[in-house]
């Protein structure tokens, strides 16, 4: 479980984040939805301790990160899966050593473990056998499933997402969603994703958290979002026709 409590972050003279409260479960889908700019990557990264918030917390099952030294974060730092928004796999090293870097840093297995590791991870994204390639040979939604089986080769308690499905066509961004619906249920972990995907927001959000003016706005799940007569939150997810018309049917 993590909680947020009243984050607020400004860069400069721009105040990004307003107070936000919002707890995210385990075994759960949370999605932080809103417009370009609202501020959906700053919360992720003051989650994770990329962003340090100016007030607030961040609690991970009851311990206040926020006020951790980087020593004391260690243990939570490897509860923690995360996938970039660019998938940010190194271009240098091959499909196996990225997914093995954070055992590298993090575990102390055997060198046959470690590999053994990633053809499990490689197994679950579905890419078994493509160890030796290098990211410069891999399409935009390999590199995605190789950063999903770097962010659980740890096997993860918090897995955070940043726009997992950007650049994708929306056959593999549905599949991208199914792999992390399922790695949520495997491992039962805290899972939390960025997105501008609206399938996504329909399929998969447990709990759905909208972003405004770098408030909170709204939060509910995808059954209760065709419901809401918050305006800017309508205005936002079914902007398009299609969706529009999707709305009328729920
Ligand atoms: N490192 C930074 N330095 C200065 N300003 C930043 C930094 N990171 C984000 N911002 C500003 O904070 C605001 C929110 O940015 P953020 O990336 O969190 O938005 P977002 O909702 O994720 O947007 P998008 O959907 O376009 O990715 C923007 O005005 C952005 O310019």
């Amino acid at each position: 479980m993590i909680e947020v409590q009243n984050i607020h972050k400004s860069f400069g003279d721009n105040h990004v984040l307003r107070g936000i409260d919002a707890n995210f479960e385990p075994g759960k889908i949370s999605l932080i939805i809103g417009g370009s700019g609202s501020g959906k990557s700053t919360l992720l990264k003051c989650m994770v301790g990329l962003h340090a918030p100016e007030q607030g917390k961040v609690l991970y099952n009851g311990e206040d990160f926020t006020r951790m030294d980087f020593e004391t974060r260690i243990p939570i730092r490897k509860e923690i899966g995360m996938l970039f928004q660019n998938s940010a796999l190194f271009d240098s090293m091959t499909v196996e050593q990225n997914i093995i870097f954070p055992l590298e840093m993090f575990s102390d297995m055997s060198r046959n473990e470690k590999i053994d590791r990633a053809n499990y991870c490689l197994e679950r994204v579905n890419l078994a056998g493509r160890n030796k390639l290098y990211p410069a040979e891999l399409s935009g939604g390999m590199k995605k499933r190789v950063g999903i089986a770097r962010a659980i080769s740890m096997s993860p308690k918090y897995l955070f997402v940043d726009e997992p499905n950007s650049g994708l066509d929306p056959e593999t961004a549905i599949l991208i969603d199914e792999l992390i619906s399922e790695l949520t249920d495997e491992y039962q972990c805290t899972t939390v994703v960025v997105t501008h995907d609206m399938n996504s927001v329909m399929g998969i959000g447990d709990y759905i958290l909208f972003l405004y003016k770098g408030q909170k706005w709204w939060e509910g799940s995808n059954k209760e979002i065709a419901h809401t007569d918050v305006e800017e939150l309508n205005n936002f997810v079914f902007a398009s026709p299609f969706m529009k018309a999707a709305k009328e049917r729920f």
